[in-house]
């Protein structure tokens, strides 16, 4: 019955919220995946304040991602995303939904992982690759074969991803449905774990 599931989707939002506390809820995972469609919507559900890596880099060097690889290079545009994170995860309660190469940082992961609570969007190649190909926005994809390359940074990052504390299947379905399986995700954390403190 829809009231049945709209007073569940209350609840688990509201057990999340307690969960989160003034923790940030960070979403990670390959391009693609949904971090950012799926983190604004997370958001507006708790009723939180959303944060875009990506748009934050992109806001403050007033230059797109493809510009800032194409200007500095992919090591530059690294610094930048570790300096912007740092700074996001000093104060919460937010929804952060990170770029697919920020959880791959071993300083970042420690950060996130000790003072916010990390949700993996893990989603299968075929349907990363239905996504990211039909934007041209995402330079890591611009080589002779970008679906092999997809493939091998997926290879490369789910162990990694897989260190996140929550991990949510994205798939075909409607964005709503997987927003509300991450919410239910983290209300379940509900006695699970302590409560870490933002330092
Ligand atoms: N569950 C979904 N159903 C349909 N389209 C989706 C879903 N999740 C994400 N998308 C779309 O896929 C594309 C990539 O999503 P995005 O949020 O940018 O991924 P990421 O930030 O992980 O790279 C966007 O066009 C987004 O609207
Ligand atoms: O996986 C990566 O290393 C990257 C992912 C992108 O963000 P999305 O994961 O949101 O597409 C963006 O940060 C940049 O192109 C690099
Ligand atoms: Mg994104």
């Amino acid at each position: 019955m829809a009231g049945v599931q709209a007073s569940t989707l209350e609840q688990d939002i509201a057990g999340a919220r307690r969960v989160l506390g003034h923790r940030n809820l960070v979403f990670v995972g390959l391009m693609g995946a949904g971090k950012s469609a799926i983190g604004r919507l997370v958001a507006q559900m708790l009723e939180i304040p959303f944060v875009d890596s990506d748009h934050e880099i992109e806001r403050v060097s007033r230059m797109t991602i493809a510009e800032l690889f194409e200007a500095y290079g992919e090591a530059e545009f690294r610094a930048l995303e570790t300096r912007v994170i740092t700074r996001l995860m000093k104060t919460g309660p937010r929804v952060l939904s990170t770029g697919g190469g920020v959880f791959m940082n071993e300083a970042t992961r420690s950060r996130v992982l000790k003072s916010g609570l990390s949700v993996w969007l893990k989603a299968d190649l075929d349907i990363l690759w239905a996504r990211v190909s039909k934007r041209d926005t995402r330079p890591l994809l611009k080589t002779a074969n970008p679906k092999q390359t997809l493939s091998d940074l997926l290879d490369q990052r789910y162990p990694v991803y897989a260190l996140a504390d929550v991990t949510v299947q994205s798939r075909d379905d409607v964005k709503e449905t997987i927003a509300a399986e991450a919410i239910a995700a983290i209300a379940r954390l509900a006695g699970g774990q302590d409560e870490i403190q933002i330092s």
